[in-house]
């Protein structure tokens, strides 16, 4: 019986899994450990608004398990000793340098947590990739912890985490599967009975699927994949509906009827973003071609390359329908985050349409409800596109939506918050420079409503010049 388990990393995966983990597991004491003092802190706040990241309803399982069976801490070494299993949770972000730049997984967190475990453990261990990672990592792990030298054991189970930002509580109290990739003799035979039976506190033993390591690793990889795929797809037919005046919801919703098509993840937007879709699909592209599939790596890629156009396509819209020039014009932005209920922003789309338009000299002004103006900075800062004072001088950031909206020469809907469907449009309309266009990048609007309004309204894959 497992009764001490740690989270090494304390992010959007390891922060609300633990949580949920130790929630549903009173009995075993769970320690998520973080290098980041800051993050640490955040999440021991006793101010539960301020915990590092927004997610609904984790404010309450973090109030009812912390200090409780769930502890935030920076000692990793002690959590690593008194831990009969260790979670890995660490960043696995695209590599930036080196061989496999802009392409493969950069694993150097990931090494320096093994490195740090087979110097601490005294006792077995069991080692969780919890981290999205390459097929075939845990072989690299297992080299690195067998190899200390000081007769520990290691079991290294792999266990991909499936959750989606903004919904991460509920996908993980009722997740359609948990996937335990794992050894088949007897010690890794244990090693998966007792992670699975963490998971059978909560979780209904047939919606545990147990694995080979390597299924279980290539698994993740393969469903961002298939997810990303399905919005690159219905993107694509989005740019076709405009030219022939078929609307992308309507066909969205015909298609998604045939039950072997599924009607979820077949919303067109201004692009997809978050921290993994694309991280993840670069890796694989990477990972193929470094066996020689270049057949397979191009498929792939195609997700990203159609992701990128759908981002540019947005941006060129907008310069192209407010008469080829947008320099000095007010571009009110609602959403900066990739998707709404989180504050996340790694790869969100809002960037990089940003960057476009600041680079025609646009004003910018952004309102989200969860992202603050130091991180809006920081995300065109990284681009490297251009200098801090020109972020500063040319995106201002508001707390108020109809202030945002007044005398700017066009909307663009970047993410779609559901607070933005319950503002007074007519209001809104009324205070901006006519004619007023309004650009909405993820169709949350009725397109009739604001062009009885007054507005000119630009959905995704909606004509309004064809009959
Ligand atoms: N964000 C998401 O929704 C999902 C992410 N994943 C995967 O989970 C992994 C983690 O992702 P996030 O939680 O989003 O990342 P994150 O960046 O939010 O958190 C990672 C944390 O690990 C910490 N860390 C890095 N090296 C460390 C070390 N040696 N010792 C202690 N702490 C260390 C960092 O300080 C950071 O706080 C990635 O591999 C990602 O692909 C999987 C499913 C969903
Ligand atoms: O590995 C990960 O990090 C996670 O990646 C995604 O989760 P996440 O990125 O948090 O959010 P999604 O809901 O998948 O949305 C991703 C992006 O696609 C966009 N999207 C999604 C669905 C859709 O129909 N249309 C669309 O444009 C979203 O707006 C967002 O920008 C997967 O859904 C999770 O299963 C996975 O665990």
């Amino acid at each position: 019986m497992i009764k001490n388990i740690c989270c090494i990393g304390a992010g959007y995966v390891g922060g609300p899994t633990m949580a949920v983990i130790a929630l549903k597991n009173p009995n075993i004491n769970v320690t998520v450990v973080d290098i980041n003092k800051n993050r640490i802190d955040a999440w021991n706040s006793e101010d539960l608004s301020s915990l590092p990241i927004y997610e609904p309803g984790l404010d309450e399982v973090v109030a009812e398990a912390r200090g409780r069976n769930l502890f935030f801490s920076t000692d990793v070494d002690k959590a690593i000793t008194e831990s009969e299993m260790i979670f890995i949770s660490v960043n696995t972000p695209t590599k930036t340098y080196g061989k496999g730049k802009g392409m493969a997984a950069d694993l150097k967190y990931i090494e320096l947590c093994a490195r740090q475990i087979a110097e601490i453990a005294k006792t077995d261990k069991i080692v969780v990739e919890k981290s999205t990672l390459p097929v075939r990592t845990s072989e690299a792990l297992k080299s690195i912890l067998d190899n200390t030298g000081n007769g520990v054991k290691f079991q290294i189970l792999s266990n991909p985490e499936f959750l989606a930002e903004g919904t991460a509580i509920s996908d993980l109290l009722s997740p359609d599967r948990v996937l335990i990739g794992g050894g088949t003799d007897e010690e890794g035979t244990n090693a998966v009975n007792a992670l699975v039976s963490i998971y059978e506190a909560w979780v209904p033993s047939d919606k545990i699927i147990t694995t080979n390591v390597w299924s279980s690793e290539l698994s993740k990889l393969t469903a961002n994949a298939f997810l990303a795929q399905r919005v690159s797809s219905i993107n694509a037919m989005s740019e076709l509906c405009e030219v022939t005046g078929a609307d992308v919801n309507e066909v969205a919703k015909a298609i998604g009827m045939d039950s072997r098509i599924g009607s979820k993840f077949l919303k067109a937007s201004v692009g997809f973003g978050g921290s993994c879709f694309q991280k993840d699909i670069l890796n694989l592209v990477y990972i193929a071609r470094s066996y020689g599939l270049n057949q397979v790596a191009d498929y792939w890629e195609q997700v990203i390359i159609m992701n990128d156009y759908q981002k540019n396509r947005f941006a060129k819209k907008i310069l192209t329908t407010l008469y080829n020039t947008v320099s000095g014009k007010k571009i009110a932005f609602l959403g900066w985050a990739f998707k709404k209920d989180t504050n996340d922003t790694r790869e969100s789309a809002a960037i990089y349409v940003a960057d476009a338009l600041l680079d025609e000299q646009a004003n910018i002004a952004v309102y989200d409800p969860k992202v603050v103006k130091e991180q809006m900075y920081n995300d065109l800062a990284n681009l490297n596109t251009r200098k801090v004072e020109e972020i500063e001088a040319g995106i201002s950031v508001f707390s108020e939506v109809y202030e945002l909206c007044k005398d700017a020469h066009a909307i663009a809907i970047l993410t779609e918050w559901d607070e933005f469907k319950e503002y007074d449009w007519k209001m809104i309309y009324e205070n901006m420079k006519k004619p007023a266009f309004l650009f909405d990048g993820r169709n949350i609007l009725n397109g009739e409503n604001m062009e009885n309004i007054g507005f000119v309204y630009n959905g995704i894959g909606i004509s309004k010049n064809i009959e």
